[in-house]
């Protein structure tokens, strides 16, 4: 399914980029809900107002959704007076994990960015002018059964567990959502807001309701040189453990590790044909509030000029949320799971006029609509795997969704 461009028909509309004072990102969105945002460390961009929306299903998803930010980009008047990624036009993006699901790609009217030492405002279109409302926390909140609850989850892990013993995957992660409902509708930027301020170091995202502070980078093209931050094997805080004893239980686990090693390497297996040199920097742990991650940094440098989405269509889904190989897994993860993934474990980010930009795994998030969130958490699984401490680690996983909601 295709929708055309919802951009304003007849005109060539204007983009402006100025420099501006360095205000603060989330603080500058104006409404509790339509919020665009990718965070990290207080750098990144925000936005609101739409001046268009391209929506999208189907395993062509990347390829149309570049050939439309092309061709809209290409249909712009545009004075960009600060020149970095990220200033000019910029499209929010969030696509589904699977075929089946919608993607959407949003322009904003307005962006508001920050990188490095340079503070910007972009228009398009025109600057609604919205004035800043008063943000809401969320009260009541109450949780219930989503389509895969825990009971059931635990059952697909021993399955796929079973399943990968016979042989038929060597990994397969497998995911479980869980409604949460307030008293009234959810005000997106106070659940960006407790991320950003709980998760620095992750980025806190938010693109057509999808809300979350992912730690994994699937992609990001600056220029010609291109990196990715890979994620899997995991361990939590737990009996009073220091961070030097979890880093080494983790990097001294043959489970973990080989949950690592299949995701890095269908990472780089994907990557490496467009690249004239890559390198693998890892396994190393990030520690992070909830979780500790083994985490490795691939960096390569382009041969040619591909975009950001044609690189997103050759590695997604990564074997860190799908598995190995990858289509035994997808096919396991289909036929257990049994719920829709939507725009959960798929990549989410933004991508720039000239080819630049950041996609992340679309991780520890929720998809909010009204009073509802719903929030996803999955693991890596292998032979070894123990569905009892999956289902905790997931538990581990939804924790940042679940402080922001209380
Ligand atoms: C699937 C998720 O996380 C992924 C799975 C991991 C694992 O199994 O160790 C670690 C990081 C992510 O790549 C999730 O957070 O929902």
């Amino acid at each position: 399914m295709t929708t055309a461009p919802a951009s304003r028909t007849g005109t060539r509309l204007g983009v402006l980029t100025r420099r501006a004072g360095d205000t603060g990102l989330l603080a500058a969105l104006p409404a509790p809900i339509g919020a665009l945002a990718w965070v990290r460390n207080g750098s990144g961009l925000v936005g609101w107002g739409e001046a268009a929306r391209f929506e999208i299903s189907g395993p062509d998803r990347f390829a149309l959704a570049d050939r439309w930010w092309a061709e809209f980009t290409a249909s712009l008047d545009v004075v960009d007076e600060v020149g970095v990624p990220g200033s000019g036009p910029v499209a929010f993006v969030s696509l589904a994990f699977g075929d089946e699901d919608r993607s959407v790609l949003i322009v904003p009217e307005v962006i508001v960015g920050r990188r490095g030492n340079h503070s910007w405002v972009t228009t398009i279109g025109t600057d609604p002018e919205l004035p800043v409302t008063a943000v809401r926390r969320p009260t009541g909140v109450r949780y219930l059964d989503g389509r895969l609850p825990v009971p059931a989850y635990r059952e697909a892990v021993r399955t796929a567990v079973d399943r990968m013993r016979a042989g038929e995957a060597a990994k397969v992660v497998l995911a479980h959502d869980l409604l949460a409902v307030a008293d009234e509708d959810i005000d997106q930027r106070h659940l960006l807001s407790v991320l950003a301020r709980r998760y620095p170091d992750c980025w806190a995202y938010a693109v057509d309701g999808l809300i979350g502070a992912t730690p994994e980078l699937l992609l990001r093209r600056t220029g010609q040189v291109v990196d990715s931050r890979v994620l899997a094997g995991t361990t939590w805080p737990r009996d009073g453990l220091s961070d030097a004893e979890l880093a080494s239980a983790l990097l001294t686990s043959e489970k973990d590790l080989d949950e690592h090693r299949y995701a890095v390497r269908s990472l780089a297996d994907a990557l490496r044909p467009y690249c004239s040199s890559l390198s693998v920097d890892g396994p190393a742990v990030l520690h992070l509030p909830n979780v500790s991650h083994l985490s490795s940094d691939v960096v390569g440098t382009l041969r040619d000029s591909p975009s950001l989405l044609g690189l997103g269509a050759a590695v997604h889904p990564t074997a860190a949320v799908g598995g190995t190989p990858r289509a035994a897994a997808l096919a396991m993860i289909a036929d257990l799971e049994r719920m829709d993934r939507g725009r959960y474990a798929g990549p989410v980010g933004w991508i720039d006029g000239s080819g630049d930009g950041e996609l992340g795994i679309a991780l520890r998030c929720a998809d909010v609509e009204g009073r509802t969130a719903r929030l996803f958490a999955g693991c890596g699984l292998v032979a070894s795997s123990d569905p009892d401490t999956e289902v905790r680690e997931a538990h581990a996983k939804m924790r940042p969704l679940r402080e922001a909601l209380s």
